[in-house]
Order: structure tokens, then C-alpha cells, then sequence
């Protein structure tokens, strides 16, 4: 199941002026967004990262090589615009419990890669795997993933006319059979997670840059209570703390961290996402808010390791970008 937090504008198909209110979808229109999804391996567990490559689970001891904990993969992956060959064999798995970033010089299709994972964008050549099954094509009906993967988009992508609380129950209203009352109950509960009390019925343009970003947020982690199974989660962040000042950055970057399973929202509770993948430029963000790193150029993954070894690396295209020196191999 795909969430496409913050991807939607008053054009998309999936918004009409009917169903049960005026900016809701029809009951058909939606199964393109939200659909069901199989539970969880039971006999998944938390992985702990070791400093190196390699990490460890933690009831079976079962070294990275197991595939039962990846949640994605991209393999050989390419794509194109027209000439541009911007991917050009991209491959790389995503696991359980990992916080990845991807980094790069611009128009290097970090955000093409993550609307390929999101299933935006269908692969040239290469495949896509969720959970060890193979994507065919875009987001579709008939694909049941068992995987719930949201993309949470650079603008924050708010409607404008609408308030916080129908931005960040949009999908509930729209998908779940929960009524409104209790909806907005978990609007307010999914906001105080992410830090904020008190902004319900203001609209997007009453808010900050950096408080946009937290809606955004609440509407990627909010979930339908009324289901039986909760499926794991994957984020995808197109650099989430673009345009913000250094504090403001923090404040997103510990959300990140404090959303994900390893984590513990401001309520005290643990985070519900599985894993999570950031896009990003900044490097307060690579070193808060992720801890492996994939390095992608001239449309493949040249380098990836953990966050810590990125800054002591000797590969000179990985040097160059860490101290933005203008000699090397990375030209503009
Ligand atoms: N839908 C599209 N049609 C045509 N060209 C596209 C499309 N999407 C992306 N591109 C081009 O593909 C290249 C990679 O874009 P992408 O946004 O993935 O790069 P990026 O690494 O995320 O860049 P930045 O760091 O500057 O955000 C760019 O040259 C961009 O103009």
C-alpha cells in the first residue's frame, strides 16, 4: 500500500467534489491510494547496527545477508527523461529498522529514485521489490505489497484551503470507515506526537515553514486504529528540512528520528515507522537523522556506508561532496 503524503494537489485524480464531503474522493477513486495489506512477519525484530556494515538481528542472529528483513529493493534500476540517462543501474535494499539517506550531487535523480520506490514513477529497466515481491508497473489496485510506503514531499504540500485537521485526517475521511469525531480525536493526537497543540482549524498559510513540515509529518504517520493488523511502515523524505534555519532543522530531524520504530514520539510513545529514507543536502541531517548513507552519481550508487564513516571516508568523489571543494571528480 502506498500513502502519497503531501503528493496531492486539487487536480489529482484521486480528489473530486463528490463523496462524503465536498474535497473527499469517491469510495473507487481511493483504492488507488489506500488499499489493504497483508500483516507483518510475525518473527520480525528490531536490528541493531554494529558501526559497521553489517547489521545484527537481534533474536536470531541473523547476518545481513538474510533477505527476510528487506523491505525494498531497487535493483539495476534505470531511467530516463527524454535523453537525460539519469539512472543507470541504481541497486540497493532497504531493511527493517534501518534510517537511510541518500545524498548527491543535484540531478543525480535522488528524488526520481524515491518516486521509483514510492511507485510514482515505473523503472526504464531494473525492478523494484516490496517485501520480496516484485512491483509490476505503477501503484495499482491489485497490488497488495503488505507495506504501507508514504512520501513526504520537499514542499510540505498542504491543501490551501484546507485547515490542519482535514489536511491531516485527509486520508481517514476519505479512506476509513471511522467516524468523523473520532478522526479528528487522532488528528489531535498525531499532532501532539509531532509537537503540536492548538493549530487544528488554522489553515496552511497561518503556519510557519517549519510547522507546515510537522503537519505534513503527522499526515504521513497518522493510521486507521479500526484495522486489525497495523502494517510496517516505510517513509520516503524528499529533503525534509530544505529552506529551514539550523534550529528549525533540529527540531525536524529529531521528529524523523522520533517517528521511527527505534524512536519515541513526544508523547512517549514509540514510534510506528518500520524504516525511512531521507533525501537530503544538509549535513545536520545526514549526521541527526540517519544512520547509513547511499552516495549517488552520475546515476549509480557509488559509495554507501554508515553515517559516521562518510565524513573519514578516502574515496575522493565522497571527500569532494563532504567538504564541498570544487576540485575532484565531481563536476558542475
Ligand atoms: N518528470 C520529469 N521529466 C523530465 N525530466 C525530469 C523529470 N523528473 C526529473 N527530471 C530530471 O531528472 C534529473 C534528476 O532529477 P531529480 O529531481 O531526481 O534530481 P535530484 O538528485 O533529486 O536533484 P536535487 O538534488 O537538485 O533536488 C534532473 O535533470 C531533472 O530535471
Amino acid at each position: 500500500m502506498v500513502s502519497l503524503v503531501g503528493t496531492f494537489s486539487c487536480s489529482h485524480p484521486n480528489v473530486c467534489t463528490s463523496g462524503r464531503s465536498p474535497y473527499y474522493g469517491n469510495a473507487k477513486s481511493k483504492k488507488s491510494i489506500i488499499r489493504a495489506c497483508m500483516a507483518p512477519p510475525k518473527d520480525f525484530t528490531a536490528t541493531k547496527y554494529t558501526g559497521s556494515h553489517k547489521a545484527e538481528n537481534l533474536r536470531f542472529t541473523k547476518k545481513l545477508e538474510d533477505e527476510t528483513d528487506v523491505l525494498i529493493e531497487c535493483r539495476d534500476v534505470y531511467k530516463s527523461f527524454g535523453e537525460k540517462h539519469i539512472l543507470r543501474g541504481v541497486s540497493f535494499k532497504i531493511r527493517h529498522g534501518e534510517a537511510v539517506g541518500i545524498i548527491g550531487p543535484s540531478g543525480t535523480g535522488k528524488s526520481t529514485i524515491l518516486k521509483i520506490m514510492a511507485g510514482l514513477l515505473a523503472p526504464d529497466k531494473g525492478e523494484v521489490f516490496v517485501r520480496g515481491r516484485k512491483r509490476h508497473g505503477l501503484i495499482s489496485d491489485e497490488e497488495i505489497s503488505g507495506l504501507r510506503i508514504g512520501l513526504v514531499f520537499q514542499s510540505a504540500a498542504l491543501f490551501d484551503s484546507l485547515t490542519v485537521r482535514e489536511n491531516v485526517g485527509f486520508l481517514l475521511y476519505e479512506n476509513s470507515t471511522m467516524p468523523e469525531e473520532q478522526v479528528a480525536e487522532l488528528v489531535t493526537e498525531t499532532l501532539a506526537a509531532v509537537g503540536l497543540k492548538d493549530v487544528e482549524d488554522r489553515l496552511p498559510s497561518e503556519l510557519s515553514g517549519g510547522m507546515k513540515k510537522r503537519v505534513a509529518l503527522a499526515r504521513s504517520i497518522i493510521l486507521d486504529t479500526t484495522k486489525d493488523t497495523i502494517e510496517p511502515e516505510v517513509l520516503l523524505y524528499d529533503e525534509p528540512t530544505a529552506g529551514l534555519d539550523p534550529i528549525a532543522s533540529t527540531v525536524v530531524e529529531d521528529l524523523i528520528r522520533s517517528v521511527h520504530m527505534k524512536g519515541e514520539d513526544a508523547l512517549g510513545e514509540p514510534g510506528k515507522i518500520a524504516s525511512y529514507v531521507v533525501v537530503t543536502h544538509q549535513h545536520s541531517t545526514i549526521k541527526r537523522a540517519v544512520d547509513r548513507l547511499l552516495f549517488l552519481y552520475e546515476g549509480k550508487v557509488v559509495w554507501q556506508g554508515m553515517t559516521h564513516e562518510f565524513s573519514s571516508s578516502t574515496d575522493p568523489i565522497v571527500r569532494q561532496f563532504a567538504s564541498g571543494s570544487l576540485d575532484g571528480p565531481i563536476r558542475y
